[in-house]
């Protein structure tokens, strides 16, 4: 199915999104394309975990995924920030349907590290007929980063590595990453054009840290696929249908550069 643009909504960003962005990706599904929403949800993990005194802790960018914290992690993205999402778009005249990537094996997935960090998740296949399904009936997908295992146990997946994988599985034609920054940040500035190579390069050199390190190896591995470039966009200016153009950073293959510019 072609038209697809996968969307990673942060959860950096979830509270600056405006109802104009909504109604972008609302526009953009009545253009003919077909939007599908990947979401995150740390800072509201993290608030919840607190308020139950569970204690976590990230390992290598990770949330190390206890029992009891993968039972919050479930609550929080596929109770409170999927429906929030979901009402959202809906009050935008769009129809959503929440679903997290447990439901119907949509994103298999093998534990990275059992000892390490319990029930975290690397994507190893994507179930699409649901989803593809779902477009057809005129529907936004919006999908939680919960995975599951052949032997149908749960697991917390990076919303990034997530989206990633669920935008190649679906050969998607954009995947984009909306977050809290204005794209990939150098010297203070946000860089209209990356490179793979250069990726490489800043993270090497402490310019890529942190929470922009999963973004930019989901948009790496995704460029390996059908898609020509990813882009990193900011949430508080994002608008998604024809003509607005959106801002950003755009990452590419060396290669490719010259050709999507
Ligand atoms: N070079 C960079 N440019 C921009 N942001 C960066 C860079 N390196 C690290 N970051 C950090 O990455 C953050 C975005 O990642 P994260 O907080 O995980 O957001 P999200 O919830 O959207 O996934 C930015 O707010 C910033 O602190
Ligand atoms: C394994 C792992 O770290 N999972 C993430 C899932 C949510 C997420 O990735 O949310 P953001 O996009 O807001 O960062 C977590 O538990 O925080």
């Amino acid at each position: 199915m072609s038209g697809i643009v996968v969307i990673k909504c942060g959860g950096s960003t979830l509270s600056d999104l405006s109802d104009a962005f909504f109604h972008s990706i609302v526009q953009l599904k009545q253009e003919g394309k077909h939007p599908v929403l990947v979401h995150g949800g740390g800072p509201d993990i993290n608030r919840m975990l607190e308020q139950l005194s569970i204690k976590s802790e990230f390992v290598e960018g990770l949330r190390k995924t206890t029992t009891d914290v993968l039972e919050t992690v479930e609550m929080v993205l596929c109770g409170r920030v999927n429906k929030k999402l979901v009402k959202r778009t809906q009050d935008s005249a769009g129809l959503a349907v929440g679903l997290a990537g447990c439901d119907a094996n949509l994103l298999m997935v093998r534990p990275v590290d059992l000892d390490k960090l319990g029930f975290v998740g690397e994507p190893i296949s994507v179930h699409t007929d649901l989803i593809h399904s779902l477009i057809e009936q005129d529907l936004i997908p919006i999908i939680a980063p919960i995975g599951v295992d052949e032997d149908g146990i749960h697991y917390n997946v990076n919303a990034d590595t997530a989206a990633g994988a669920i935008a190649e599985g679906l050969d998607a034609e954009e995947l984009v990453f909306v977050t809290d920054v204005d794209g990939i940040l150098k010297d203070g500035n946000a860089l209209d054009h990356v490179t793979d190579h250069e990726v490489h390069q800043y993270i090497d050199q402490g310019v890529i840290y942190g929470g922009m390190i999963p973004k930019v190896r989901a948009a790496l591995k995704s460029l390996n696929g059908s898609l020509p470039f990813v882009r990193i966009v900011n949430g508080k200016h994002a608008l998604f249908a024809a003509g607005k153009g959106l801002k950003g950073t755009k990452i590419t293959k060396q290669a490719t550069i010259e050709s999507v510019s």
